[in-house]
């Protein structure tokens, strides 16, 4: 079991570069199942644990995969099974994420239920509720979830109860082999969406409206491989963004796009940080005392309930009380016990947090309970007196790419301890071998 130590009270200076987004690769990388002709090429894929699942997934349909370089290939000509296993799903909710393409490529798909996880339930009925409109029929078994439909799915008009970005995803995947129009009320307005529409239409898919609320998609009988770069990925840009103005550093933050980041700017800015855009990136510098603010979680363009962890360890040393309401998932406050194992003063009441600032964090040992909740770990501890050691690293290992070698180029006291295999004639288990990042 890895886990990560840092000693905390270092300045950061430097510039740090971001990697293409993992929310954004992922239903790309689905979505080029759809893809009868030709070969896709996935420039900027970053390399996650997350990206080498999907890529298994699509492997495990027959589809081929080619990875090296942050570039992925795919040819998916030929398909050969339409089941995706309970093994690969579990490890990756977004594996769910081929069930529209799938659909509507075979007319058939059998996908393991993703189940819950620790930040809520995380039900699918929305994406369901659209393949039904669009003529599938559904039937639950076995801990599987399959949906066929005879001949092509028809173009309907689908109403979110939710603004959901998975559904909104696998509905508009699933509608560009549709026969006729597929509307999508109440869609998701997330940056995401938007890449994936763009890399949609240039396998030859007519998407219009993706980023507002209504997205219109003109059904075609046919779509081939096409070259694509995903954009950068703005939670990745705001830990880094954070991990500045915690430590009272100044960052370059190369990559990042303010207009994905509005309201994480406009918090920092409102708390005392100075944030300069450019066209290449983002600066930011924290020189003074920080000003508590209150944060609620929202859709795009709303507050990133995945910031929602780093920014309340960024609260805990600001000056007074700041309140953190969660209205995205139910259960996404995990942190805060790991947080009050670090001497944060933080009072949970239903989805609102309050948060007593000008905490003098102690490192401590703790455990990342989700992925935004063990990079949040780490930005504490870098703020932190002493040493933490947080473990549940894996979790870490699916969204950020060399987080701890990326944070000790900037001048952070940070190491990944990996376990030594052990050998069967010295039975000591559990000696710990220090050694750079492997992530
Ligand atoms: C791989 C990926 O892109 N993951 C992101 C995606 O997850 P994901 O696509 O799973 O999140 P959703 O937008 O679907 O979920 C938002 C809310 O809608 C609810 N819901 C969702 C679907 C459904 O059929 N029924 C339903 O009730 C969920 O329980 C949740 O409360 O968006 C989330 C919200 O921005 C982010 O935190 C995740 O990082
Ligand atoms: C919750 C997240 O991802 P996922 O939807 O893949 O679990 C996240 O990226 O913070």
């Amino acid at each position: 079991m890895s886990k990560i130590i840092v000693r905390g009270g270092r300045k950061l200076a430097g510039k740090v570069k971001i990697n293409g987004a993992k929310n954004a690769v992922l239903p790309i990388i689905a979505a080029s199942i759809l893809g009868s002709e030709g070969e896709s090429v996935i420039h900027d894929a970053p390399p996650l644990d997350d990206v080498l699942v999907i890529n298994k997934v699509l492997e495990s349909l027959g589809v081929g995969v080619e990875y090296s370089n942050q570039t992925i290939r795919v040819r998916a000509g030929e398909i050969v099974t339409c089941e995706a296993s309970y093994d690969l799903v579990r490890k990756m909710r977004a594996s769910f994420l081929v069930m529209g393409p799938l659909l509507a490529r075979l007319g058939l798909a059998r996908i393991s239920l993703p189940g819950g996880c620790a930040i809520g339930t995380r039900p699918i009925d929305q994406h369901l509720k659209g393949f039904e409109a669009m003529g599938a029929a559904i039937e639950l078994g076995q801990g599987y979830i399959e949906a066929k439909v005879k001949g092509r799915l028809k173009g309907a008009k689908v109403y979110l109860d939710v603004a959901s970005v998975g559904a909104t995803e696998n509905i508009m995947m699933a509608a560009t082999l549709a026969e006729g129009t597929t509307i999508i009320e109440n869609a998701a307005k997330e940056p995401e969406i938007v890449d994936l529409a763009n890399y949609l239409n240039a396998m030859g898919a007519v998407v219009r409206g993706a980023g507002t609320g209504v997205i219109r998609i003109e059904g075609v009988e046919k779509l081939r491989g096409a070259v694509h770069t995903v954009i950068p990925d703005r939670i990745e840009a705001g830990t880094y963004m954070i991990a500045a103005a915690i430590t009272g550093s100044e960052l370059y933050v190369e990559n990042a796009i303010g207009d994905h980041l509005r309201p994480v700017i406009s918090k920092m800015q409102e708390m005392g940080v100075t944030v300069e855009e450019d066209e290449n990136g983002i600066l930011v510098r924290s020189t003074g005392p920080l000003r508590a603010v209150d944060v609620k979680t929202l859709p795009y363009p709303g507050f990133p309930t995945d910031m929602q962890s780093q920014m309340m360890a960024l609260l805990m040393v600001a000056d007074g009380t700041s309140l953190v309401t969660e209205t995205v998932f139910e259960n996404r406050f995990m942190h805060v016990e790991e947080f009050m194992n670090m001497n944060a003063q933080i009072k949970v009441d239903g989805r609102t947090a309050f948060i007593s600032g000008n905490s003098k964090l102690q490192g401590a040992k703790v455990c990342a309970t989700d992925l935004r909740a063990g990079a949040a770990l780490i930005l504490a501890a870098l703020a932190a007196d002493g040493e933490t050691e947080i473990t549940g690293v894996h979790h870490i290992d699916r969204g950020y790419v060399d987080i701890t070698d990326a944070l000790r180029a900037l001048g952070a006291d940070i190491q990944r301890v990996v376990p030594q295999p052990v050998e069967e004639e010295e039975p000591e288990i559990g000696f710990f071998n220090i050694q750079p990042s492997l992530a």
